[in-house]
């Protein structure tokens, strides 16, 4: 009996198999610039494990719901493999492979001796009860346990996930495990992310921001400190979006009001101290500085000819494609790349892997001395190499982080 198979089956691209392209193109563009042969490249662009679970989740009404979970680790040559937890109702394989990449090249690229790997759950956190989100969570640190708990990998959050979540999941690998490891940070991750953003973005300006107007795509657990720290420097953050929609103001919006609004409100649409925009529209504002503190594919060839900013600061993993790489290229803009501008929180997790070896005692402002030497070097050797050998940074960044996964294998 033969299989009718329609001849034109409609090719369905979700957005994580997008960023899965656009990871993988730039893992070409690195291999070509290093020389690397196909072997080398398949193993780089080929995760180390992949697991895939059925998830259900009991709702409060008695129903159960099944969604599906997944954790990749992308590549471990360099040490144990480290990456964050996502939810969110788009996640699929592809995009956590691409983050799983992402994180395996960010390590590298900050001199961190961990491999990457990355979590994601396809739910949207806000549509359940707290009951709900614990029991889904609970069930998936289980489900992933094979590939993770508590002496292997604990992930970190990523959006829709938060410390509650994390204390779920460690609280769920020490049931199974017995063994007790401490989760408190000295900063949360989210905001030594932050905190590095804002010294690649100093680091890439040459100096302060005073006076620069910015605008911040996604004001969400990262993207809310980077306004605020580089408002906290000087800079005027004159508008700022989320999934509800952008606000604006030109005399420089009030962050600590528009974040309690944001709280009560679930978002920062309606926000009365400012004039509504649309979301899409503070992309093409004309301001100094644009962050990317959302998802992937926010800056697309659809969108790159009208972005004015001249400086773009990627907080969020991926969210430039290839095609507006190079629209933004031709354009004069420079685009400090996620890899190196949102490595801030593996950072911090490191220094504070050392600290606890050390059983030491380092103030904030040793870590965060600490963090911004380790920033600026890596963004110092990264433009060095894009200047002598006339690439993006985006692409510097990947061949010094792909040449590094390399010699460690
Ligand atoms: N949390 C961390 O420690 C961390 C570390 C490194 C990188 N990142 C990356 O930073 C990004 C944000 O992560 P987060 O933890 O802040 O997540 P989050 O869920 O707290 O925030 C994301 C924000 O983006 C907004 N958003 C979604 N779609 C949007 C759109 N189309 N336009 C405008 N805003 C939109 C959401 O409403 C939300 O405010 C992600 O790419 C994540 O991978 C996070």
């Amino acid at each position: 009996m033969s299989i009718m198979v329609p001849s034109k089956t409609p090719a369905l691209i979700t957005p994580g198999r997008q960023a899965l392209d656009s990871a993988l193109h730039q893992l070409a563009g690195a291999v070509e610039h290093l020389g690397l042969d196909d072997e080398t490249h398949t193993m780089l662009a080929t995760p180390r494990r992949s697991m895939a679970v059925a998830v259900p989740v009991r709702r409060e009404d008695g129903r159960v719901q099944v969604v599906q979970g997944y954790r990749v680790q992308h590549n471990a040559s360099r040490g144990p493999a480290k990456g964050g937890l996502r939810f969110h109702p788009g996640t699929d394989l592809h995009e956590v492979t691409a983050l799983a990449m992402w994180m395996t090249w960010k390590c590298a690229l900050a001199g961190i001796p961990y491999g990457g790997a990355m979590g994601g759950v396809a739910v949207d956190p806000a549509a359940l009860t707290a009951r709900e989100l614990e029991r889904l969570t609970r069930r998936y640190a289980a489900e992933i346990l094979p590939l993770a708990g508590l002496e292997k990998e604990v992930p970190v959050p990523d959006a829709g996930t938060d410390e509650r979540t994390m204390a779920w999941i460690r609280d769920t690998y020490r049931l199974d495990s017995g063994y007790w490891a401490p989760g408190a940070s000295i900063m949360t991750l989210d905001d030594a992310t932050a905190r590095g953003a804002r010294i690649a973005a100093l680091s890439a300006l040459g100096g302060s921001p005073m006076g620069l107007t910015v605008a911040v795509q996604g004001f969400g657990k990262v993207g809310a400190r980077v306004a605020h720290y580089l408002a906290e420097a000087g800079a005027k953050v004159v508008a700022v979006s989320d999934a509800s929609g952008a606000v604006y103001a030109g005399g420089g919006l009030d962050l600590d009001g528009l974040r309690a609004w944001s709280a009560e409100s679930g978002g920062v649409s309606g926000y009365r101290d400012a004039d509504a925009l649309h979301r899409d529209d503070l992309l093409e504002l004309d301001v100094d500085v644009l962050v990317l503190a959302a998802l992937e594919g926010a800056v697309t060839e659809a969108n790159a000819p009208g972005v004015r900013a001249r400086l773009i600061v990627e907080a969020a993993n991926g969210p430039t494609t290839p095609e507006a790489d190079e629209i933004l290229a031709a354009n004069g803009a420079t685009v400090v790349p996620d890899i190196l501008a949102g490595a801030g929180g593996v950072i911090v997790s490191h220094l504070e892997w050392m600290r606890n070896a050390q059983a030491g005692s380092w103030s904030n402002a040793e870590f965060d001395a600490r963090l911004h030497d380790r920033m600026h070097d890596a963004f110092i050797e990264v433009r060095s190499l894009a200047t002598a050998r006339g690439l993006t940074l985006r692409e510097a960044a990947h061949a010094v982080a792909v040449g590094r996964v390399v010699s460690d294998h």
